[in-house]
């Protein structure tokens, strides 16, 4: 369902601030991800759109992971995903916002205040990463 894309380190954004990316889900995409945190085995926010992946069909998982273990998955039915996308990571929680006016927010588990990792994997085109 993933093959490697796009990743980020050293970007620091912190609570507050914004990444909008931007990009084109595959016509065929099974799968794709975005991935926030400290690194790779430290992730704030793993967001998982599937399309048809281990089983599940249309489907958001969004997970943490610390130290290389997932926490509790996070599942959302709601599946708009026609365009791009922003995300807005502040202290509290992170808030994902989705393409029209749906949001999902996730918890901080691992209280980061900042953000230092940004990757994208699977099916899905990068074209813009912002940060404001
Ligand atoms: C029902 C059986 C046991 O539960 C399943 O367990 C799977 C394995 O943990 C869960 O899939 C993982 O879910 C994680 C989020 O909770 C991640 O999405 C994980 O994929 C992360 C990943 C894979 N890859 C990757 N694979 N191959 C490559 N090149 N990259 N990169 N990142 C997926 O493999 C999957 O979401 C979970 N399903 C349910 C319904 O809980």
């Amino acid at each position: 369902c993933f093959c490697k894309g796009l990743v980020l380190t050293h970007v620091n954004v912190k609570a507050g601030e914004r990444i909008r990316v931007k990009g084109k889900v595959a016509p065929d995409a099974k799968s794709f991800a975005l991935n926030l945190g400290r690194a790779g085995s430290d992730l704030l926010l793993h967001f998982n759109p599937r399309f048809d992946c281990h089983g599940d069909t249309r489907i958001i998982v969004c997970n943490s992971l610390s130290g290389g273990e997932w926490g509790e998955e996070l599942r959302e039915a709601e599946f708009p995903f026609q365009q791009g996308e922003e995300t807005k990571p502040c202290r509290t929680e992170v808030m994902v916002k989705l393409p029209g006016d749906q949001e999902i927010k996730f918890p901080n588990r691992l209280g980061l205040e900042a953000v230092q990792f940004l990757s994208v994997e699977g099916d899905f085109g990068v074209k813009s990463i912002k940060f404001d």
